[in-house]
């Protein structure tokens, strides 16, 4: 290009910029002008009486409203406009041009000024292909940074029909790249001005049934089923607000490096959870070992669940016989059998067919009680002379012995209260909850074997061999593990709610208060309702906004109440990494979901978990039935195409009939293997890790590990902590075990002991396929016997 040729092309692409500001601006200005509105409605709304009842909730729905909008309003202050589209004219009509950002928003006219990414009308901004352009001409993507447009990228469908004044203004370089090129941040960022055609199609899906989106690595899976969360709230707000959405993914580190991408699409009325967080009260982190995960995830654990409570329900060895208050009392052993039977019969949970066993129990130790005091008193009257014979039928049917219905309801009271009493029936039919039928299940070899007999005996019982139900053994002080959650939830559906409901409801009711003043602190910082010098006893301080907010506020309510209720249906569920579900997993995320209506995404070539999935049709089938559409993502965004051949390697040996996906781009520099001699790891990896460290500058590094070796390789690194906490993303450098990286992904990755990720288990290939797709710049790996042969594409050091 000659010199004046590229001066004017600079002068076009100067004076676009320029267009494009005053258009941004405008939005800005309306922006600003419709937060000072909701601000002003609101505080004129709290300074408002109260008035009465009627009033107070029609300001309390109005207010929950405004909150709702400014809240939202304030969310999109980054990015707010991020495209537009310049449609072809139509018989000499001039085509429209729209302009798409992170919400829509109206002039004082009402006239659409800018369409929400979600709305219809945006579609072809994320659809139109070169070779599908459907009717644009253009679409233009904006750099806006500060309110500022600070560049703009132009994909030209049709030149010919794009007007002449606009031709010299065309920009090469794709949005995408651009944005793919920044350093990582410790957060997955939103992506909404690059959303790629294949992953519209998976976030613009309909609602009903199960959507499995299967993608490789780096595909965009996470993001874009995020982004279908946003999406599906703004598309069916009506069903969707209510119920609420759930998100479940593989830790609380995940869960905290994803935690940002939804409130800055201005959504925030959307639960993220862990497996381990899905029972609530429960909050497991600890993993089993393979073969204590393989069991615990088999669907035969039901029966051993079931066969644990029918264990409980006990008839005593010989009669029962309990001495209340100096007395012995005694009900023979068939009565107890036929108790526990007519229990068991009701076909109700544990804890509720309780009350029947005891009240009749209670009956039948009052009516020995009662005869027991008969006959006493027949001895001694005996003793005395006095006995008439006309008392002795009576006595032949000590049921019309048991005086009045209110001595037989006062005598089984006081049984009741007897220690003794209550001990012997508890013995027999105990009331429990989820948290102490598991745990002793899992600690007590005697239970757990007369359990597995229970559930081997049951019609179509299943016996665990000797083995497996070793595996299951453990300390009674060990930690939950994710794999028990489905046990406690399993559990929780045979004993039926227990009497400390009531106690469970004023912790949650506590909870939520607690929740409720936080939040209100949050809506106060982000919509700018806190000001300096703002009175202490002014209208808007947290106490009094969350109590106002206690009923409308529904992205808190939904929160709260479905993170506190078991029960809780909700109406979608979004599962990520969600090959790492056990059978039995499945089984708790479907009692939250009975519509079915779900997304599930993931990677079968990354299982890490021995009990997790290798065919989602397997998986879902039986709960979906032919509800069921998957979708592929073939493209990755993360992984530079030279890490990515490495990684293909080992996913031919691993798991051939998975696709490898493509990378979208290349990478400045080749990954590497690093041989260190044994024994100089501690010397070889600081260093390294300081070089790396340099290089990625402001970005983030993370050494992977097996997990036998986490803590030694933690040692060796002063900059690293050994326990692994969700703000480990908020330092330069992680130390992580293949699990513990899963969803994430960082500038550049050194991977320790390939040998040793490989030889933890069954799944040992997955997880060192995960470990190496991490990095969108620089991958090293370090070994310290021989290279792994599926790695001998790495270049050598
Ligand atoms: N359309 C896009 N525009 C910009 N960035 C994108 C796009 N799609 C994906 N990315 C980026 O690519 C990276 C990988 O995305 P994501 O974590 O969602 O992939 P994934 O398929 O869930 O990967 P994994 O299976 O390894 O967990 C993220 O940084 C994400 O922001």
């Amino acid at each position: 290009m000659t010199e004046r040729c590229q001066a004017e092309t600079d002068q076009a692409y100067e004076s676009a910029v320029k267009v494009e500001q005053e258009y941004v601006s405008r939005l800005y200005a309306r922006l600003d002008a419709l937060r000072d509105h909701n601000r002003s409605a609101l505080r004129a709304a709290y300074a408002q009486d109260s008035g009465g009842y009627a009033a107070r909730m029609e300001r309390e729905a109005t207010t929950g409203e405004r909150l709702g909008r400014l809240v939202q309003l304030s969310s999109v202050e980054n990015g707010l406009c991020f495209g537009r589209v310049d449609q072809h004219a139509v018989d000499g009509v001039a085509g429209e041009t729209l302009y798409i950002g992170r919400i829509g928003l109206r002039d004082e006219d009402h006239e659409p000024v800018l369409i929400d990414w979600r709305a219809p009308a945006a579609r072809p901004f994320y659809a139109a292909t070169p070779t599908a352009p459907g009717d644009l001409v253009r679409r233009r993507h904006l750099h806006v940074r500060d309110r500022t447009v600070v560049g703009i990228d132009d994909e030209v469908f049709d030149l010919d029909r794009l007007p002449e004044s606009d031709r010299d203004s065309l920009v090469g370089e794709a949005a995408l790249l651009a944005t793919l090129r920044q350093a990582r941040t410790g957060r997955m960022g939103d992506i909404v001005a690059t959303i790629q055609a294949e992953q519209d199609r998976v976030i613009r899906a309909s609602l009903p049934g199960a959507l499995v989106v299967q993608g490789g690595p780096g595909t965009g899976k996470t993001v874009a089923a995020l982004h279908r969360a946003a999406y599906l709230l703004y598309t069916h707000r009506s069903t969707l607000e209510r119920r609420g959405v759930l998100v479940v993914g593989p830790n609380s580190t995940f869960l905290r490096y994803i935690g940002q991408v939804l409130p800055s699409l201005g959504e925030t009325d959307v639960v993220l959870t862990t497996v381990g967080e899905l029972y609530p009260g429960v909050r497991a982190e600890a993993v089993d070992s393979p073969e204590s995960a393989v069991v615990k995830g088999s669907p035969r654990m039901v029966g051993l669940v079931e066969g644990a409570v029918a264990d409980r329900q006990r008839v005593p060895d010989g009669d029962l016989v309990v001495t209340a208050d100096g007395t012995t009392l005694r009900v023979d052993h068939a009565t107890c059998a036929h108790l526990r039977d007519r229990a068991r019969g009701l076909g109700v949970p544990h804890n509720k067919a309780r009350k029947l066993f005891v009240n009749e129990m209670l009956w039948e130790l009052a009516r020995a009680q009662n005869d027991q005091m008969e006959r006493s008193l027949r001895e001694v009257e005996e003793a005395e002379g006095l006995l008439d014979h006309e008392d002795l039928p009576e006595l032949e049917n000590p049921d019309a012995a048991l005086r009045t219905e209110e001595d037989t309801a006062h005598a089984r009271e006081t049984l009741w209260a007897d220690p003794a009493v209550r001990a012997a029936i508890d013995d027999l039919w105990p009331l429990l909850t989820p948290e102490r039928l598991v745990a002793e299940l899992l600690s007590d070899p005697h239970r757990l074997a007369s359990a597995t007999a229970e559930a081997a005996a049951a019609p179509g019982g299943a016996e665990l061999a000797p083995e497996e139900w070793c595996s299951l053994l453990r300390p009674p002080d060990a930690p939950w593990t994710v794999g028990d959650v489905p046990l406690l939830d399993e559990a929780a559906e045979l004993l039926g709610e227990d009497d400390s409901e009531e106690r469970a409801r004023e912790r949650a009711e506590e909870r939520r208060r607690r929740e409720e003043e936080r939040y209100a602190q949050g809506v106060l910082e982000v919509t700018g309702l806190v000001e300096d010098g703002l009175p202490a006893d002014d209208l808007l301080d947290t106490a009094r906004l969350a109590e106002r907010h206690r009923d409308t506020g529904p992205a808190l309510t939904t929160a709260e109440r479905a993170a506190a209720d078991r029960t809780w249906a909700y109406g979608h569920v979004i599962v990520d990494e969600a090959q790492e579900l056990s059978k039995m997993a499945w089984r708790v995320v479907m009692r939250r979901v009975p519509t079915r209506s779900l997304t599930v995404v993931g990677d079968l070539a990354q299982t890490g978990n021995a009990a997790g999935a290798r065919s989602w049709r397997e998986v879902l089938e039986r709960y979906v039935h032919d509800r069921l559409h998957e979708e592929r993502l073939l493209v990755n965004y993360r992984t530079p195409a030279e890490i990515m051949a490495v990684a293909a390697d080992v996913l031919r040996e691993v798991a051939p009939e998975q696709e490898p996906p493509e990378s979208v781009r290349e990478g400045d520099s080749l990954p590497r293997a690093l041989h260190v001699a044994p024994g100089a790891l501690a010397r070889e990896l600081p260093a390294l890790v300081e070089a790396e460290l340099a290089t990625v500058a402001e970005g983030r590094l993370a050494v992977i590990t097996p997990a036998g070796r986490h803590a030694e390789v933690a040692g060796l690194l002063p900059q690293a902590t050994a326990e692994v906490t969700p703000d480990v993303l908020d330092r330069p450098l992680a130390v992580l075990t293949p699990t513990q990286s899963k969803g994430l992904e960082f500038d550049a990755v050194v991977t320790v002991d390939p040998a040793g990720i490989l030889a933890t288990g069954p799944t040992g290939g997955h997880d060192l396929y995960v470990a190496i797709t991490r990095a969108t710049r620089r991958l090293t790996v370090v070994h310290e016997g021989e290279l792994p042969s599926m790695l001998g594409r790495l270049a050598h050091e």
